[in-house]
């Protein structure tokens, strides 16, 4: 084994984006909203990136954005120790516009004042446009905007025209064409603000020149030119799982290095019915890569024995992960003169956001390739999609040409049933939440509502028990939760309303044909404040 080759920080996926197009930068204020900005930006195709508020004016210039965005936040820009703005920002060198708090943060710090009005505005509002300007130009001149604020700018600092107002806002947007400065009380990136994207690319095109370059198309040429240089002759694994995400990054390193790639599938006894079948079949079928099927189920239940902490299983699995590519590398893979070097894995920016990894944000979920990692990793990772949303991970799929069946999946976690098994995980355990998994997956095909969702755990309450009744019988058995969720990706979600003859099959098929479940629940909370996963 050699030492693992480190990635030089300027040729991450993250760096090579920068470098090629216009970056805006997000400035996360604490919002609610930080990562639907970002993809709002991306959406009108240029790339984008979240950084925290901690950061100095320096590094963010340092950055070279083509304009910065900032977030709203919790806090009032007057309190103290709240969140400030280096004001190095506003120096005239870069555009910027902002968001609720950031509108705030703006005024605030140019001169204009910001107060508590007594004029709360939370959800749907109407706006009333001024006078457009460049900002708000064509759009209706009262439309509905989606609030939520307590204090309001009272007075637009020098320069500013004012561009309207709301009930509960004086000056509820504001521009300064001269200084490329902008900004907005409401929220324009999320859905129930009418004309929110319009207003956002006003700012970014009309406002701050940004070139709209960013798309699937040359994310992938870009990626492949990548792998070829940081990889050259040696060989590499690729951590295939069947979901869309390492489907897509092990096409993309095929198609960078071809016959360099073999593709490792993981069968951990975590997976659901079917899942290696379908993995050693369809997807070699799309792909004709080389693939590596390791049975290490044994390995994982061993490690897993007992454990119940939702963030030790993860630890665990991320760990065994690592440890089985290991394995694989020695034992099947290395050829004399050409040994592994690099792990290519299918992690996304909302996998590194959650994991604490972005800058600034919190630890809620150690995803088992993110923060689940051990230290003395033997492997580079080559990870292409590290800057991508789902969304824009399927568009990057069909560029490469895999089939919509495999795109189009559901999302399924890499540590698979132990996450959707409250309680220790065991053979036993898995084999029922197995059973009953499946048959909510061929309800759901067979209703026609697989496309209508966009994932849907099933959760086993293992140590939970209640009494029941049937064939006259006293039982006392386990609950099944069914979590459908919609979701545009992950960050947030709502539970889907699904027909109640769904819910009704489901519901007796599984408590007739799977012994030790009595009871099946449905769970209809949002994220947040819930996860989508239970564990
Ligand atoms: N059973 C497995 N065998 C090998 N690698 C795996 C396995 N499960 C997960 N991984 C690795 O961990 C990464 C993260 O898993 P994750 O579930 O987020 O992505 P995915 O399975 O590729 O896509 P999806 O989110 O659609 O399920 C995968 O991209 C893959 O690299
Ligand atoms: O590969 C993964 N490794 C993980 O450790 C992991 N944890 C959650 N998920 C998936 O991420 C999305 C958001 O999940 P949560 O709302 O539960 O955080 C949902 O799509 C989850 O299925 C994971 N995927
Ligand atoms: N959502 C926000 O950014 C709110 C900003 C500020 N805390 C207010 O109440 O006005
Ligand atoms: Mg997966």
């Amino acid at each position: 084994m050699t030492d693992a080759p480190s990635t030089p920080a300027d040729s991450t996926p993250e760096a090579a984006a920068e470098a090629q197009h216009d970056t805006v930068l997000v400035v996360d204020f604490g919002a609610q909203y930080a990562q639907l900005i970002a993809r709002r930006v991306r959406e009108a195709r240029i790339f984008s990136e979240i950084v925290p508020s901690t950061m100095s004016a320096e590094e963010i210039l340092a950055k070279k954005p083509a304009a910065v965005i900032l977030s709203g936040g919790p806090s009032s820009v007057y309190a103290p120790g709240a969140p400030q703005l280096d004001s190095g920002v506003l120096d005239g060198s870069v555009p910027v516009f902002g968001i609720c708090y950031g509108f705030q943060a703006m005024a605030a710090a140019l001169g204009g004042t910001v107060a508590r009005t007594g004029l709360s505005e939370f959800g749907r509002t109407d706006v009333s446009v001024v006078s457009g300007g460049v900002l708000l130009d064509g759009v209706p001149p009262t439309h509905r905007i989606w609030m939520s604020h307590g204090d309001a700018v009272t007075q637009a600092p020098e320069g500013f025209s004012v561009l309207a107002s709301t009930g509960g806002a004086p000056v509820a947007a504001f521009e300064d064409t001269d200084r490329r400065f902008a900004g907005v009380q409401w929220h324009p990136e999320v859905l129930h603000s009418e004309h929110g994207q319009e207003v956002l690319e006003r700012f970014l095109v009309d406002i701050a020149g940004c070139r709209q370059s960013w798309t699937s198309a040359n994310i992938v040429e870009e990626q492949v030119a990548l792998i070829r240089e940081q990889v050259g002759d040696a060989r590499v694994i690729s951590a295939l799982s069947g979901g869309v995400d390492s489907a897509v990054s092990t096409a993309l390193v095929q198609r960078a290095i071809g016959d360099q790639l073999t593709a490792v599938f993981v069968d951990h006894g975590l997976l659901r019915k079917g899942e290696a079948e379908q993995v050693e079949n369809d997807y070699v079928a799309a792909t004709g890569v080389d693939l590596k099927v390791v049975d290490a189920a044994e390995q994982f239940l061993g490690h897993l024995a007992g454990v119940t902490d939702p963030e030790e299983k993860r630890k665990i699995i991320g760990r065994e992960f690592i440890r089985t590519f290991e394995a694989a590398e020695r034992e099947i893979l290395s050829t004399p003169g050409a040994p592994v070097k690099w792990l290519v894995q299918g992690t996304l920016y909302p996998d590194v956001v959650e994991s604490g990894g972005g800058e600034g944000a919190a630890n809620i979920k150690s995803h088992h390739n993110v923060g689940g990692l051990p230290e003395d990793l033997e492997f580079g990772l080559i990870e292409p999609l590290r800057a991508l949303f789902k969304d824009e991970v399927r568009e990057v799929g069909r560029q490469l040409g895999i089939p919509e069946a495999i795109v189009g999946r559901h999302p399924f976690p890499g540590p698979g049933l132990a996450i959707r098994i409250v309680g220790a995980v065991d053979a036993d355990r898995l084999r029922i939440l197995r059973d009953a998994d499946a048959i909510v997956r061929e309800e759901t095909t067979a209703a026609g509502l697989d496309s209508d969702i966009w994932q849907f755990p099933v959760v086993l309450l293992a140590d939970v028990r209640s009494v029941g009744v049937q064939g006259d019988g006293r039982t006392y058995g386990h609950p099944i939760v069914l979590r459908p969720v919609s979701s545009e990706d992950a960050m947030t979600a709502d539970w889907s309303r699904l027909p109640y003859e769904l819910l009704e099959r489901i519901s007796t098929r599984i408590t007739n044909e799977v012994r030790e479940v009595n009871r099946v629940v449905l769970d209809v909370t949002s994220k947040p404040p819930g996860t989508i996963e239970w564990e």
